[in-house]
């Protein structure tokens, strides 16, 4: 339920702020670390952003899930702690979901059509390169902010050169009659920072800090990033990961798509980010020791697995 006092921030990116040094840059740097620091996510308005695209990828997504189960359950991905394929489980029954590794590139991209289609897709090809492009610019962008935000543009680069991207598709099959709206339990991801984008059917809620759930609507030009528990634990707890679930109450099918960005080797909290009244919360951050540890028995009771993980003094 959207409030009087909650609303996910919506900030513009638009020529002038995304042009690093300008006052319009600084401020819009300002807001994006305050949407994270109240939220852990906000919605982010590309004035640029074409519906062409928006629609040539929500295309694509249908052809996929249309595939024969035994094509989309082929193995795709050979990175340690990265799903490939998941379909419907007990706790997510109308929950499906498959993800492209490295899709920015042409050979990411090119190496997950092959497999789906052996003869060849142009089309899905292309549209989830160029889309993914888009999301990395995106996503790299808000990091800058953020570092910049914290003056600590300095370990902007090396953030930079251990990000690896996943491209990620949900299908949310309509309701049986014994079935809730649920779509998704509620949880927070794995990344450093999540892009999520809807297509047509609301389905995404944000939990604010004061437990209570808000709607995100779906629209063609915007996404929401969202903190994740990588980014939580380099913020030394400035941000604190977003908690999100999806409930579907019309009845429709439900599609969406996500870029996941994540981080190879250490990621360690800069010490710019400790002080006083934020003591060194974390060892240095294993963010593909941490994906495996989540889907360990050990993560998946844990109440703040990142913690459990790699906290200093958590128990
Ligand atoms: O479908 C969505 O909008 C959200 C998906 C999601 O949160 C996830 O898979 O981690
Ligand atoms: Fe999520």
């Amino acid at each position: 339920m959207e409030t009087d006092q909650h609303k996910i921030p919506v900030i513009h990116f638009n020529e002038e702020n995304l042009n690093p040094g300008t006052d319009s840059w600084v401020l819009a740097c300002k807001q994006v670390r305050f949407a994270m620091e109240e939220y852990g996510c906000f919605e982010i308005v590309c004035d640029n952003f074409n519906t062409e695209l928006h629609n040539s990828i929500f295309g694509t997504v249908k052809d996929l899930f249309d595939l024969p189960v035994e094509t989309k359950r082929q193995k795709t991905t050979n990175r340690p702690g990265t799903l490939g394929y998941v379909a419907e489980s007990p706790g997510n029954p109308r929950y499906e979901t498959t993800g492209i590794d490295n899709p920015e590139t042409l050979q990411g991209a090119e190496y997950f059509t092959n497999i789906m289609w052996p003869q060849g897709n142009h089309t899905f090809r292309e549209t989830v390169h160029s889309f993914s492009k888009r999301l990395v610019e995106i996503s790299e962008m808000v990091i800058r902010m953020m570092a910049e935000s914290y003056g600590v543009e300095r370990v902007f680069d090396s953030l930079r050169e251990s990000a690896f991207y996943a491209l990620r598709f949900f299908k949310y099959r309509t309701r049986r009659s014994n079935e809730t709206d649920v779509g998704l339990v509620a949880h927070s991801d794995t990344t450093f920072l999540s892009i999520l984008h809807q297509h047509q059917v609301e389905g995404l809620q944000i939990k604010t800090k004061d437990g209570q759930w808000i709607d995100v609507k779906p629209s063609p030009s915007s996404f929401v990033v969202l903190a994740g528990y990588i980014l939580m634990a380099w913020s030394n707890d400035r941000v604190v990961a977003c908690e999100h679930r999806v409930t579907i109450k019309e009845e429709k099918t439900r599609y969406s798509v996500g870029l996941f960005s994540h981080t190879k080797g250490l990621i360690h909290v800069p010490e710019e980010m400790v002080d006083e009244e934020h003591p060194l919360g974390y060892k240095p951050i294993d963010s593909l020791g941490f994906h495996a540890f989540r889907l360990s028995e050990e993560g998946l009771k844990s109440a703040c697995p990142i913690k459990a993980y790699c906290g200093i003094n958590y128990d």
